[in-house]
């Protein structure tokens, strides 16, 4: 899988999101912020929503859960039709047993890290999952600034999963490297030249004139 442009429904119109679904039909997915005002200091929508969203469109959904218990919620966003499901790896009790389930259901597993969480400790658990987010703001609010203390986490992480894929690693396989929080016209090819592959947009999405013209700069940026 090449460049991918993930735009966050957060910074949409809730009260018309088939609109804005169908306003960025160049999206690689739609990315869905769920909180739940314990992990993060926001609460925005859950299971209800993102069944109608499964009914109102084909394109590939990509959960980002900033929820205490992952364990025990998020399986049941991989049984309403996501193809991607995130949870953070500070909020998970059992990730490993998490990344499993979800799979087993259907979905790819990933695991989230907020900024100041390293990723060496979770070297180990890559085999396990699909996706790594690192996030480049603290969670809870689109249209923050990017971190730019958050790119060496990005060069290490794209490293270890590079690893993987060398003769007699664990795993060849398709690990995707997500970047969310601040990405824009401004950030995205340093994430790019970083090692990022799968860019989360909300407010640079959805704050511009044309989103769909926007996801396409965005793509080019990134695959320069
Ligand atoms: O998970 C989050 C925020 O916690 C994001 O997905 C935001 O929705 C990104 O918004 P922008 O920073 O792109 O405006
Ligand atoms: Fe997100």
């Amino acid at each position: 899988m090449g460049i991918q442009i993930m735009p966050s429904l957060l910074s949409s119109d809730f009260a018309n999101l088939q609109r804005e679904i169908e306003s960025v039909p160049s999206a690689d997915a739609l990315h869905v912020d769920v909180m739940d005002n314990h992990f993060v200091p926001n609460l925005t929508l859950g299971l209800p929503v993102v069944e109608s969203i499964r009914k109102a469109t084909d394109a590939m959904l990509d959960i980002h859960l900033m929820i205490d218990e992952p364990d025990r919620w998020a399986p049941a966003y991989a049984e309403a039709g996501a193809e991607s499901v995130t949870f953070h790896i500070e909020a998970a009790a059992a990730p490993v047993r998490l990344a499993r389930e979800l799979r087993s259901l259907g979905a790819r597993a990933g695991m989230a890290l907020k900024p100041a969480t390293p990723i060496e400790g979770y070297a180990d658990l890559l085999p396990e999952l699909d996706m790594i987010l690192i996030m480049t703001v603290e969670p809870g609010f689109g249209g923050q600034k990017f971190l730019d203390l958050c790119l060496p986490k990005i060069r290490r992480t794209r490293e270890l999963i590079d690893a993987l894929g060398s003769p007699g690693a664990q795993r060849r396989g398709d690990i995707w490297l997500q970047i969310d929080g601040g990405v824009s016209v401004e950030t995205i090819e340093r994430c790019a030249e970083a090692g990022a592959d799968c860019f989360v947009a909300g407010s640079a999405v959805f704050g511009a004139d044309h989103p769909d013209e926007m996801v396409e700069k965005l793509r080019q940026l990134a695959q320069h």
